[in-house]
């Protein structure tokens, strides 16, 4: 029995000190990335040979959530110096086949660029030793290339906008960004370079800086992008030679850029402001933000990476840091579409990863939300199963044929209600072979498990729209079929809940007729696999 028990508390991965540190761990960095938000965040653009029916540039709301960015069409510049007023053409990638898209002229686009300067204090500086370089300020040149052709606006936006709240921009409740072409740069090899520094905002209203590079051969370059202690590093050398390639910044993030070995890297700078209009909701797997240049992606990808983190599996619980009307009717249309700040960055990083993750509203119970760890310390204790009378039965013979009780499981449906939701329960449990949420919703409804209380956290089958009913005195508010959902215990929650909606009212019958209300609150819910299927 003794060791029955110590079986059942290792495989539930709980009251180990270690998997304790590690849910900290990620607590604690989920709360720096909510502190610090996103600073910075990059992604790629294929280029497409130049074909007669132009490429024509992917709509916002269009995307499916798989559908890769749409490729770009090779990228023209245009421009004209002082002394001679012919207008010159380059096209990029060089071809090496028609004039316009050939070496010289783009080592002519080079030296018709003038010495880059850089701000320092009022003063312009020219400084080679900081900054080697060669600049055309936007007057100069025109191109064909725009940012919001690819969605890379509403894509920084949906990153970076949400943390910032100055008191104007907060005053702009459907604030969005625009990007406002500033210059062409161009760093060539052995030794171009720019060092450390912050971009001069051009206005109050400027929050960051988008760098686009244009499909050019280089070597070297890297653009270092800090802020408070953190760093990601843009290697864009690469897949320089055919691939747009872009990153967007705060204006106080300090960056660099390495020296150029060889090659010419040519770059268009973009200053981002805030503006008034209103966005829309578009799914997040469009392929346009690359998740990988997240911050927090690195330390999501070692934890998942490591065998002693949920080695079984498990569910890890994250509520939402914003607040989304997740219990209107358009809820369903603009979820998870519709994420922002740190919860677009954690919903992106585990789907990236391969992991299910899903976000669902959790049904606050007397004014708790989750039964089984009310803390939200991390004080996580071992799951007792309640009515369950454990004793006599063989936890050991379990764990170890998960496949076995998971194929049980799904062929459970002769079985009688309860016994079918208990075996689930179980699986979930005992194996944490988790097939995923929305599979443990659809065949664990709440009609299944109504008579019963089941500790765990009670988590709608989808986005509910908000509702009223009516329902007899003697039945819980949970139990009234207008709201649709299950009792899952054993989620490993991270953060604590944060914005309620009203989830549903109710006329409760009794000596006196009463209103109530039940509230709840949006969270993200990542299934993570076992070890041997991650
Ligand atoms: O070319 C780049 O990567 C960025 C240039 C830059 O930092 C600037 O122009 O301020
Ligand atoms: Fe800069």
């Amino acid at each position: 029995m003794e060791q029955q028990s110590q079986l059942a508390s290792e495989d539930l991965g709980q009251e180990q000190p270690d998997f304790v540190n590690r849910c900290r761990w990620l607590k604690h960095s989920i709360e720096r990335q909510r502190q610090a938000a996103s600073f910075t965040c990059g992604g790629t653009i294929l280029v497409g040979s130049d074909n007669k029916e132009k490429t024509e540039p992917p709509l916002s709301g269009v995307h499916s959530s798989t559908s890769a960015p749409c490729p770009s069409s090779p990228v023209s510049i245009l421009w004209a110096t002082c002394n001679d007023s012919t207008a010159r053409k380059l096209v990029l990638p060089l071809d090496g086949v028609s004039q316009e898209s050939s070496t010289p002229v783009l080592q002519q686009l080079v030296a018709d660029c003038d010495p880059a300067t850089f701000g320092r204090g009022q003063e312009d500086i020219l400084d080679t030793e900081y900054r080697k370089a060669g600049k055309m300020d936007h007057g100069h040149f025109a191109t064909s290339f725009h940012p919001a052709d690819f969605g890379i606006i509403e894509n920084v936006e949906r990153i970076l906008l949400p943390s910032i709240s100055t008191a104007t921009d907060n005053q702009m409740p459907f604030r969005k960004l625009t990007a406002e072409l500033y210059k062409l740069n161009a760093y060539s090899g052995p030794s171009g370079l720019f060092r450390k520094h912050v971009d001069t905002p051009r206005s109050k209203h400027q929050i960051g800086s988008l760098v686009v590079c244009l499909p050019s051969a280089f070597q070297g370059g890297d653009l270092v992008v800090q802020h408070n202690g953190q760093t990601v590093v843009f290697d864009w050398s690469m897949r320089s030679s055919n691939t747009i390639q872009w990153a967007a910044f705060y204006s106080d993030c300090e960056h660099e850029i390495k020296q150029i070995t060889s090659g010419d890297r040519i770059t268009l700078t973009y200053n981002l402001f805030v503006t008034e209009p209103v966005g829309g909701a578009f799914p997040l797997s469009n392929g346009i933000i690359n998740p990988k240049t997240l911050p927090l992606y690195s330390s999501i990808e070692t934890l998942v990476g490591d065998p002693s983190f949920m080695e079984k599996g498990g569910v890890l619980g994250i509520y939402c840091s914003h607040a989304y009307p997740h219990s209107s009717s358009m809820a369903e249309e603009h979820l998870p579409g519709g994420l922002k700040g740190s919860d677009v960055v954690l919903y992106s990083i585990f789907e990236s990863l391969g992991i299910e993750v899903s976000v669902l509203p959790v049904l606050e119970i007397e004014g708790e939300y989750n039964s089984d760890i009310p803390s939200f310390e991390l004080k996580l204790r071992s799951y007792t199963y309640p009515g369950q009378d454990l004793k006599g039965k063989s936890l050991q013979g379990n764990i170890g044929r998960d496949r076995e009780l998971l194929s049980y499981d799904s062929s459970a449906s002769d079985l009688s209600g309860d016994e079918c939701v208990e075996r689930r329960w179980r699986t979930l449990f005992f194996s944490r072979r988790v097939c995923g949420i929305q599979d443990l919703l659809r065949t664990a409804t709440k009609r299944e498990i109504s008579t019963q209380r089941l500790e765990g956290a009670l988590v709608g089958t989808g986005l509910h729209e908000y509702d009223t009913t009516t329902f007899g005195q003697d039945m819980e508010p949970e139990e009234a079929s207008v709201w649709r959902s299950c009792h899952l215990p054993g989620i490993t929650w991270i953060t604590e809940p944060k914005h309620q909606e009203m989830a549903f009212s109710y006329i409760a019958y009794g000596n006196e007729a009463s209103i109530g209300t039940q509230y709840s609150c949006a969270a993200i819910l990542a299934v993570i696999p076992p070890f041997d299927r991650r």
